[in-house]
């Protein structure tokens, strides 16, 4: 059973008067059948059955205790039932603890060539080699199943930003009606769960009616969609002002796609427990580094000759045994070392935050940080 266990009632009572700003924060722990889960959690994104440029053991000591699956790439290559043949995506990509795959629906629409939209489904043509393919509810939840996955994404679709509202209403009704199906082609076993995702866009009427429709089916889990998708940080937080305390207290909630980290830190204090995004992955491997004293564009020349670490006490690969100027150079020349050691930083500093974020709010005490 996908759950977030509580702290006893008298220690929230202590963590809520003790920062009652953020009162909404929490920390938890899911139980899954591949594991534990420390919330607020970071899901670090591995699209193609690989977090980019990391073993699966080097992601598992940055502390991440969950990895992200695009459903959209591992369809079209190899496909889910070759996987499911091999023994699932835990044993193809030697990752065992919980695994959570997206539904495919927002990435057929941001990748995909010529794509149709209909009641039943989407169907598009592979960016690969231009061969058709359906995703439907029913589709996608098999799919995931043949994947093996631990957390199941609902097919959803994404409301574009902006949007008019009855635009934002139709597509948050059709929302509905694929997560009916989602949740009616979902195999529940225990340890193993499926997220709703509830949509609306900034229509504060159109969340709840989204949530409603969405508790009825008791997901596991519940995502907040249609946000980080151009809006802006101040719409995403005036919307997550309010969206979380529409869902069920008692489970998760994760909003997708966020963030960096201020994104992150003011998602928790509006009582967020889960995020995916590619940022700390994608732009290591373009030469940022997260550090304390905020992004290092490693390329720029005045590294060139800095003989001191990215950060003197962290504890990754890149901050231990190599200095600035050295990373300089094998980002400058396109090493492959240069993507694995910033990789390995960012996703170290991003766990490392969460575990701060953690910790802070267990001991009741404030985290505006953003360092
Ligand atoms: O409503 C959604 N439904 C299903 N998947 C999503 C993924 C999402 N990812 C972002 N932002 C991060 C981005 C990644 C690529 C372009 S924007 N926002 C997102 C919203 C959704
Ligand atoms: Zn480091």
């Amino acid at each position: 059973e996908v759950s977030i266990t509580k702290f006893p009632a008298d220690e929230r009572k202590i963590i809520a008067k003790a920062h009652d700003k953020y009162k909404k924060a929490r920390a938890g722990i899911i139980n899954t059948r591949h594991g534990q889960i420390h919330t607020p959690a970071f899901m670090p994104v591995g699209t193609k059955g690989t977090v980019k440029a990391m073993l699966p053991e080097s992601v598992q000591t940055t502390g991440a205790d969950i990895i992200l699956g695009n459903t959209y790439h591992l369809m079209l290559q190899p496909g889910a039932k070759r996987v499911f043949k091999l023994g699932g995506l835990h044993k193809f990509m030697n990752w065992s603890k919980p695994l959570l795959t997206d539904s495919g629906g927002f990435q057929v629409m941001s990748l995909s060539k010529l794509r149709k939209i209909t009641e039943e489904g989407v169907i598009f043509n592979s960016h690969i080699d231009g061969s058709k393919f359906m995703l439907s509810p029913e589709s996608s939840t098999e799919i995931q199943y043949l994947l093996g996955s631990t957390i199941t994404m609902a097919f959803d679709e994404c409301t574009p930003y902006p949007s008019t509202y009855e635009q934002a209403k139709s597509s948050m009704e059709l929302t509905s009606r694929w997560a009916k199906r989602s949740r009616k082609a979902f195999y529940s076993r225990d340890g193993y769960g499926q997220f709703g995702i509830i949509q609306g866009s900034i229509y504060n009427d159109l969340r709840l009616k989204s949530a409603l429709d969405l508790i009825e089916l008791d997901f596991e889990g519940y995502a907040i969609g249609g946000l980080a998708v151009g809006e802006g940080q101040e719409l995403m937080f005036k919307v997550l002002d309010y969206a979380p305390d529409l869902l069920p207290i008692n489970k998760p909630r994760y909003l997708m796609g966020v963030g960096k980290p201020a994104d992150i830190i003011g998602a928790v204090q509006r009582g967020i427990d889960m995020f995916d995004c590619v940022i700390p992955t994608r732009s290591g491997r373009n030469g940022q580094a997260f550090t304390k004293y905020g992004v290092v564009n490693i390329r720029n020349s005045k590294y060139k000759e800095d003989n001191t670490p990215l950060e003197e006490d962290c504890l990754c690969p890149a901050c231990k045994n190599y200095t600035k100027a050295y990373l300089h150079y094998l980002v400058k020349v396109k090493e492959i070392l240069g993507a694995m050691l910033m990789t390995w930083h960012n996703l170290m500093y991003f766990q490392k935050l969460m575990l701060r974020i953690r910790e802070y709010i267990a001991q009741g005490k404030d985290f505006d940080f953003i360092s």
